[in-house]
């Protein structure tokens, strides 16, 4: 166990910086004042408030946190939210204007790496270099030096002068340094987005290894999936202030929300059409195979539900193929997720579907109508019950695994003209309408031997594939 001590204690910190329009402004904010002061003791001008010649921007406003031994802390945020300057302050290269930073430890910030570098000398004379300003002793970098040297893997490269490196290369060398210091504190600034795949494996099964060492982590990422699956807690930053501190898939919940457009903005914008008038049904081929008894389906105002009010999610269930209630498949079976919201607002295209996360906290699956490019009307009014039937083939590593049920909706114009946009673009298009983060739990066991191998595949996923084999008889004289 840790020690229950923060290393990291923040109280009411807040960063002010004063904007000048003008260069010469800043010179006059320096000098008249003063000018000023001075004129009012000689009571040649009347004591009165001094001009300004600059504007105040808050970037951190009462910002307060703790962080612990062996936690990890998500900070997130959109851009210019004031992520950058909160961690300037912690790794203590940059002063708050006001409030308490109580940083307790060796800190290894992975800000700008490499910048301790002195681009005239080799990879190994930059190692010991800054691995002393970091902290560490002579003798302790001599017994570290291989270590450090096979993590970056740059090669020969670390006899030659930095200033020869790539920059991959020379991050890699700067993290590995940075990596090997025993700090107590490891701050990151989206540092790990650098690489290729193997080096970010390696950078985050070491940052695992600190942790559970007892390190603190501070990671600043744009990538959710990063801080759901890295971090316990998370801080959400908006206009410099601290909009969520908690756990952190909520956090990346609330970010996400961020990015939404008022629906109503969205609705008022959006053309009128005729569809919009007639509620929608299922195809009564798909209907009259699956929707089950009543009495088979959760109550879902027994469950936690996230959302803009929109919607309420009344029901829903997990199935087999033949409509029973189910919870428990063997691997590759199909699951049916069947579930209803009942819209209390009108919503543009609707978009459901599910998510399935496995022990570790990590989506496995999250599949809905969007990528099924299901078809839908264009709008739905108020009172319309969306009903979903969804089936998932559980091609997965043996398990249990919670699943998220959702309803959001897009404009017709973005969903139409899908193919000219990036991902990012579409999916800040997609406002969120009602989302059942914890909805249940499914568990994937092993098949019934007589299906085949009791194993479909290994690992987390069942790739779609082929196998084939040849066989040809030769001579062995
Ligand atoms: N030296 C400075 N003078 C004036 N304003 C500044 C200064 N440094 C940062 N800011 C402003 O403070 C706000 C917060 O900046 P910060 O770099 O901390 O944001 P961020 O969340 O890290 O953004 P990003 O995700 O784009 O890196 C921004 O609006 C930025 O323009």
């Amino acid at each position: 166990m840790y020690s229950d001590k923060a290393v990291i204690d923040v109280k009411n910190l807040s960063k002010r910086y004063d904007i000048y329009d003008h260069p010469r402004d800043r010179l006059r904010q320096l000098v008249i004042p003063r000018l000023h002061g001075l004129a009012g003791r000689l009571k040649l001008a009347k004591p009165e408030n001094p001009p300004t010649y600059h504007r105040e921007f808050w970037a951190l406003r009462d910002i307060s946190f703790q962080v612990k031994p062996g936690e990890t802390l998500g900070i997130i945020g959109r851009n210019g939210s004031g992520k950058s300057t909160l961690l300037q302050i912690l790794a203590g290269t940059l002063s708050p204007t006001s409030g308490d930073v109580k940083v307790d430890g060796r800190i290894a910030a992975l800000l700008e790496l490499g910048s301790g570098f002195n681009p005239e000398f080799s990879g190994r004379d930059n190692v010991f270099l800054n691995a002393r300003i970091l902290g560490l002793s002579q003798r302790q970098i001599e017994e570290r030096y291989d270590r450090i040297v096979e993590f970056a893997d740059i090669g020969d490269f670390i006899e030659q002068p930095v200033k020869s490196y790539s920059s991959g290369m020379f991050v890699r060398l700067a993290f590995a340094v940075q990596a090997h210091i025993d700090a107590s504190i490891v701050i990151i600034d989206e540092a790990l987005a650098v690489g290729d795949v193997f080096f970010r494996q390696k950078c985050y099964a070491r940052l695992e290894a600190l942790r559970d060492s007892g390190a603190a982590i501070l990671l600043v990422s744009h990538a959710m999936t990063d801080i759901e699956q890295f971090c316990d807690r998370a801080i959400l930053l908006d206009h410099g202030e601290a909009l969520f501190v908690g756990e952190s898939t909520e956090a990346a919940k609330r970010y996400y929300q961020l990015h939404q457009p008022k629906l109503a903005e969205r609705i008022g914008a959006a053309p009128v059409d005729a569809s919009i008038t007639r509620p929608v049904t299922l195809p009564s081929a798909t209907r009259a195979d699956f929707w089950p008894e009543d009495t088979a389906f959760v109550n879902a105002e027994s469950v936690n539900q996230v959302g803009n009010g929109s919607a309420r999610c009344t029901r829903y269930g997990v199935f087999d193929t033949s409509g029973n209630r189910c919870a428990s498949f063997a691997q590759g079976e199909t699951a049916v997720f069947c579930y209803e919201f009942l819209l209390s607002d009108p919503i543009a295209i609707p978009l459901a579907g599910v998510v399935l996360q496995n022990e570790r906290g990590i989506n496995v699956h999250g599949k809905g109508s969007l990528e099924y490019s299901t078809k839908t009307p264009q709008h739905l009014p108020a009172g319309t019950l969306v009903r979903c039937r969804q089936s998932v083939e559980l091609k997965l590593e043996l398990g249990e695994y919670s699943f998220e049920l959702g309803l959001a909706t897009i404009d017709a114009k973005t969903y139409h003209e899908m193919a000219n946009f990036n991902h990012e673009r579409i999916f800040s298009h997609i406002s969120r309408v009602c989302h059942l983060p914890k909805a249940g739990v499914i568990a994937v066991g092993w098949r019934r031997v007589h299906d085949g191998a009791p194993l479909t595949h290994h690992g987390v996923a069942d790739l779609p594939g082929a196998f084939e084999y040849a066989f040809d008889a030769v001579a062995t004289e």
